[in-house]
């Protein structure tokens, strides 16, 4: 019985065990692969060597539900394995769930993908060969139609195989954009509007190829015109002495490699362009699409998340496009002229050919598979080898004070260890697989001589076709070898590209449908009416909420920490949309209002500001590009921000880090006060915008802010109850956004309310 346990949850995040993982890479990859595509899943990682599963997901989950999606995607990855196996295949046609595989605490029932299954497949391939030519008494490898169609088979069933096993199971929420477009091969999808370079690579590929193809005809052809004397074929051209035919085939053989340099390179640079094309034109693409997402999709790790998409699942379509259809072309190129030449000029050899095929295909594929496995495991105690040396390293002030050196040193001996054995395994496996080949190659050449050389004494066929032939199988075998590698990275392609069409499906915000908002004649009057709001299975952020902002008045909304402040402010800049109710800008719904427009009224200044790896000028700059330098002294002085920025080295072109790294949270948060100055919309929402201030600069920043806020609607949420009591108006909200109180901070005081609590609280005065 396979056990799947739940190690630890905390809120967004869940650790499980499954026993069934480790020691199976192939299956912990496909297993992160369909978890990732769980809409409420952010991110994954599964581990073949600890069988353990670390799932990111939306807080709002219940773990019960993140759990039942676990059991889902080991049930749909088994299913495929199973089915893969040809087990039950009517009921994956209906989709039914298997009784076995959705029990809790069970995974896969008996099943074991196991590699045995390969070597069975390569033996029942070798055993059927081997009884096939004892019963037709070699004849059956005579008739070179039926050897052809058999190595086709079995090439086309190992391929098949790797192609299940490597492929993503389809039983979960797949994105929507992919079921959009099932028609269009996904090839076609990333490729896109490069059809027609990819187009002229594919057929500079092929000609490269061909010419390759044709220089070795001639290059086969110079031994025999050594050796016999003369080549009959070139006599019958005109070409009478052998040192004419020799250095005609010499002449030949370079210029046609001269064509295949030219070909190759011209290839080799379109495949390349076109592989940063293809990447360019998707990051243009989903770029804006994603700065374009609703909120929603952009907070917290879905950002990260994200961020994988734009850059590294993009560069994965870029990258499999840049190389393998070139390899692919090659290889087709390849077979396309060895089997007709085969077959036209020497039919009864042709089978010495062929069956190498099914058999470096086997060995290709198989390697792969292995060596994946080799380098997840391997990849995983690197990981612990190094994490242990950072962590040791960074606490060596701890372990010198316990005199911990020695433990030290036996840890990260053992871990070194297992690391050396797991990347020994994988090393075996990779030298086996290269001696195979090269063990398979000199057989296939050493038989092609045989059989040839027999056939050619024997009169049945010419030395000039004998001597063309040899190096063809030579040259498939050596380009079969990376079709599991091919395999393996369309997958990966396949995969990424889903993520990035899912990535695209997203609904965005449209900036520039509504109605027309001149924000120039913004009174700034915001009412709130019975507006309730909450996210994504949770309660109520805000619950029937009405409150009315005067216009060219300071309000401030405070209250207990997740009372909903900042969801009130995320509402009025329309971050997101209440359930019921309305927000109302000057009479009108902001919800009806071009997005663009409102954000051009409703400046917002976030507790977390925001700043980009610049000089603190292109800071405050932003939103305001074309603004004056006047303009942007002045602002960050209103914001308390100019003394420090001309303590800075640069001053004003300081460059602050990514985040704005190089600088303080007080400073931080001054220079996007004064980024908000700067823009100078008529409504400004501060949500916990000087927090991080000192006592006395806050105090400094509420003197310029009154004069600011003079012919504006300021909005200010706060907890430090001092930045806000000269405001005109405050709003006390408690847990669920149920707005308690309201007043002026006298008239809050005399209530002795929840308001008077709170700062009785913070200053210490006692209550009256
Ligand atoms: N992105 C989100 N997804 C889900 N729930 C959220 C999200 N943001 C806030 N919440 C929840 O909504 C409620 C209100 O949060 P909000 O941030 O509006 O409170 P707040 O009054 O601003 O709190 P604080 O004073 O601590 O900043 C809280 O229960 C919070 O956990």
């Amino acid at each position: 019985m396979q056990d799947i346990r739940l190690r630890s949850s905390l809120p967004g995040r869940q650790r499980w065990h499954i026993r069934f993982l480790e020691g199976r890479p192939r299956f912990a990859d496909v297993l992160a692969i369909v978890l990732r595509r769980v809409p409420e899943i952010t991110a994954v990682r599964a581990s073949p060597v600890t069988g353990s599963v670390l799932i990111h997901h939306d807080p709002t989950s219940a773990s019960e539900e993140v759990g039942e999606r676990l059991r889902q995607a080991l049930h749909a990855v088994c299913a495929r394995l199973e089915d893969t196996r040809g087990a039950n295949a009517q009921q994956q046609a209906a989709g039914a769930p298997r009784e076995r595989d959705t029990r809790p605490g069970r995974v896969c029932g008996g099943l074991r993908p196991s590699r045995s299954g390969g070597r069975r497949t390569l033996l029942l391939a070798v055993g059927g060969a081997v009884t096939a030519v004892a019963l037709g008494g070699g004849g059956l490898l005579s008739k070179p139609l039926v050897v052809l169609a058999a190595a086709g088979v079995t090439t086309a069933a190992l391929i098949r195989r790797a192609w299940r096993r490597a492929s993503c199971p389809s039983g979960l929420a797949q994105p929507s954009a992919a079921q959009e477009k099932p028609s269009r091969h996904p090839m076609g999808r990333i490729i896109g509007r490069h059809r027609r370079q990819a187009v002229l690579a594919s057929l500079l590929s092929a000609g490269a190829q061909a010419a390759e193809l044709v220089m070795y005809l001639f290059i086969g052809w110079m031994p025999l015109v050594l050796f016999r004397g003369e080549s009959t074929l070139l006599a019958r051209l005109g070409l009478g002495s052998a040192a004419t035919q020799l250095c005609a085939l010499g002449v030949a053989a370079t210029l046609v490699r001269v064509l295949v340099t030219f070909l190759s390179y011209r290839a080799d640079v379109s495949w390349r362009g076109l592989g940063q094309d293809v990447q360019h034109t998707w990051r243009s693409e989903v770029y804006p699409h994603a700065q374009r997402l609703e909120l929603r999709h952009l907070e917290d790790e879905r950002t990260t998340r994200l961020a994988g998409v734009l850059t590294e699942d993009i560069s994965q379509l870029g990258n499999f496009v840049a190389t393998r259809p070139d390899e692919v072309i090659r290889l087709a190129t390849c077979l396309l002229g060895m089997i007709p030449a085969y077959l036209l000029l020497a039919p009864q050899i042709a089978w010495i050919a062929v069956v190498p095929v099914p058999i470096v295909v086997w060995l290709s594929l198989d390697h792969q598979e292995r060596a994946a496995a080799g380098h997840a495991a391997s990849g995983e105690r690197r990981a612990q080898l190094n994490s242990q040396v950072i962590n040791s390293l960074a606490a060596s002030a701890t372990v010198k004070s316990f005199r911990g050196e020695e433990h030290e040193a036996v840890r990260l001996e053992e871990l070194s260890n297992e690391y050396r054995r797991s990347s020994c395994r994988t090393d075996r496996s990779t030298a086996l697989y290269a001696q195979s080949l090269h063990a398979g190659a000199a057989t296939s050449f050493l038989g092609t001589l045989l059989l040839g050389g027999r056939a050619m004494l024997n009169g049945a066929l010419s030395p000039e076709a004998f001597s063309a032939l040899i190096v063809m199988p030579q040259m498939v075998i050596w380009k079969l070898t990376s079709l599991g590698g091919t395999v393996e990275q369309y997958h990966r392609t396949l995969a990424a590209l889903h993520r990035v069409e899912y990535v695209q499906s997203l609904p965005a915000e449209s900036p520039g449908e509504g109605r027309p908002l001149d924000s120039r004649r913004v009174r700034g009057e915001v009412v709130l009416d019975r507006v309730t709001f909450s996210y994504p299975g949770r309660e109520p952020a805000v619950r029937e909420l009405s409150m009315r902002i005067a216009p060219e008045k300071t309000t401030a909304i405070v209250g207990a920490t997740g009372a909903g402040k900042s969801t009130i402010a995320k509402l009025l800049t329309r971050f997101y949309a209440p359930q019921s109710g309305r927000v109302l800008l000057d009479g009108q719904d902001i919800q009806a209002l071009r997005l663009d427009d409102l954000r051009s009224a409703v400046g917002f200044v976030s507790q977390d500001a925001s700043l980009f790896d610049g000089t603190v000028e292109e800071n405050l700059r932003y939103g305001s590009f074309d603004a004056d330098r006047s303009d942007i002294v002045r602002s960050a002085r209103i914001a308390q921000a100019s003394t420090f920025i001309e303590a800075l080295p640069e001053r004003y072109n300081t460059v602050i880090g990514e985040r704005g790294a190089a600088l303080s949270g007080g400073q931080r948060q001054r220079i996007s006060l004064a980024r908000a100055f700067l823009y100078g919309p008529p409504i400004v929402v501060l949500d916990e915008a000087t927090s991080a201030v000192d006592n006395e600069t806050e105090a400094a920043i509420q003197r310029t802010l009154h004069w600011f806020s003079k012919d504006r609607t300021l909005i200010v949420i706060a907890h430090r109850l001092s930045t806000i009591r000269h405001a005109d108006r405050i709003y006390v909200l408690d847990q669920g956004g149920m707005l308690v109180e309201e007043g002026t901070h006298h008239q809050l005081l005399a209530r002795d309310g929840l308001y008077a609590s709170l700062w009785s609280l913070q200053t210490g005065e006692p209550l009256s």
